[in-house]
C-alpha cells in the first residue's frame, strides 16, 4: 500500500502534512502520513478523536490542501473536489425541501445532466440501497439509517471511481450500524469501488477493512497498517455473525484495541 505505483483511478497520498494555523510540531493535524488506495480495496482510517482521519478524508475529497506532500488520484494533483471522488457525511448534509428522488439527483442536476437521465440514474441507486419505495418521501420522514442509506445514493449516483465515507454510521443505533456495514460491504462487492472509510469503531473497522489503517494523534500519523480478509468473507457468503464470532476475528480485534490504547498517549520524537 506504500508504494507510488499509478493505476487508472489509483488515489496515492504521499508524504502528506497538515498543520493547522497555531499548530505545530506535536500537534499538527497530519505528519508525513503515505497512503495507496487501489482496485477493489476497502481501506478504513481508524483511530481516537483528534489523529486526523477527517483531515485526511478532507484532502482527498480535495477540501483542504496539505502543508507538506500531495494528494494524487490517477496520476494528478487533487486540486479540489470532483464527482470521480464521491463523499458520504456523517451528518448525511441532506436538502429537507427536496423529496428523497430529489437529494440522490442533486449532483446530477448540478452537473447538467438532463433530467430523464437523472431520474434514472437516481431511481437505480436507490433501489441498490433498498430504498425503492421511498423516492417522493421528504428527508423528515426517513429514520437515521434511511437518511443515511439517501447519503450513500447521492454519492454513488455521480458514479465516483472512489467513495469516502467520513463516520457515516456513528449516530446510528447499533443494529442500524451493523446493517449498514453489511450494506457497505454488499455494495462494495456489487460495484467493485475502491472505498476510504474512517471510523474510531474497531470492530466496525476490522469488519469492513480489506487494509485497515490505524491512526494516533499528536502528531496526527499512522502507526499501524493491516490486511484483512473478513470483508471478503462477507462478500463471499459468510454471515456477519459467523465472522464476528470467529476466533480470528475476536484475536485482531484484540491486537488493533491493544495498539490504540499502546498508542494513545506515546509521543514522536
Ligand atoms: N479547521 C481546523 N482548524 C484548526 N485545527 C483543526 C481544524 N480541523 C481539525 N483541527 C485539529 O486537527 C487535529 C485533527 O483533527 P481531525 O478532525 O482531522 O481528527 P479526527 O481524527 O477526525 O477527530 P474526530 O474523530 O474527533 O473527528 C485535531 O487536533 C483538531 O483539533
Amino acid at each position: 500500500m506504500t508504494t507510488t505505483r499509478s493505476a487508472p483511478g489509483s488515489l496515492i497520498v504521499e508524504h502528506v502534512s497538515v498543520q493547522y494555523p497555531g499548530h505545530t510540531g506535536q500537534n499538527a493535524a497530519l505528519q508525513d502520513v503515505s497512503l495507496q488506495i487501489n482496485a477493489g480495496e476497502l481501506v478504513v482510517a481508524l483511530g481516537p478523536s483528534g489523529c486526523g482521519k477527517t483531515t485526511l478524508l478532507n484532502l482527498i475529497a480535495g477540501f483542504l490542501q496539505p502543508t507538506r506532500g500531495r494528494v494524487l488520484f490517477d496520476g494528478h494533483e487533487v486540486k479540489g473536489p470532483a464527482a470521480e471522488r464521491g463523499v458520504v457525511f456523517q451528518d448525511n448534509a441532506l436538502l429537507p425541501w427536496l423529496d428523497v428522488l430529489g437529494n440522490v439527483a442533486l449532483g446530477l442536476r448540478l452537473q447538467g445532466i438532463p433530467a430523464a437521465e437523472r431520474e434514472t440514474r437516481a431511481r437505480a441507486v436507490l433501489e441498490q440501497v433498498d430504498l425503492s419505495g421511498f423516492a417522493h418521501h421528504r428527508i423528515w420522514q426517513l429514520s437515521g439509517g434511511m437518511r443515511q442509506r439517501v447519503g450513500l445514493a447521492r454519492a454513488l449516483a455521480a458514479n465516483p471511481a472512489l467513495l469516502l465515507m467520513d463516520e457515516p454510521f456513528a449516530a446510528l443505533d447499533a443494529f442500524t450500524r451493523e446493517q449498514m456495514q453489511e450494506l457497505v460491504l454488499t455494495l462494495w462487492r456489487q460495484t467493485g469501488k475502491r472505498i476510504l472509510l474512517i471510523t474510531h469503531d474497531i470492530e466496525e473497522a476490522v469488519f469492513l477493512a480489506s487494509e485497515l489503517v490505524l491512526m494516533s494523534p499528536r502528531p496526527g500519523r499512522i502507526v499501524e497498517r493491516l490486511s484483512l480478509d473478513f470483508s471478503q468473507r462477507y462478500a463471499g457468503g459468510e454471515s456477519a455473525r459467523s465472522i464476528k464470532s470467529d476466533p480470528a476475528f475476536i484475536a485482531t480485534r484484540e491486537h488493533v484495541l491493544a495498539q490504540v490504547f499502546a498508542h494513545r498517549d506515546k509521543k514522536v520524537a
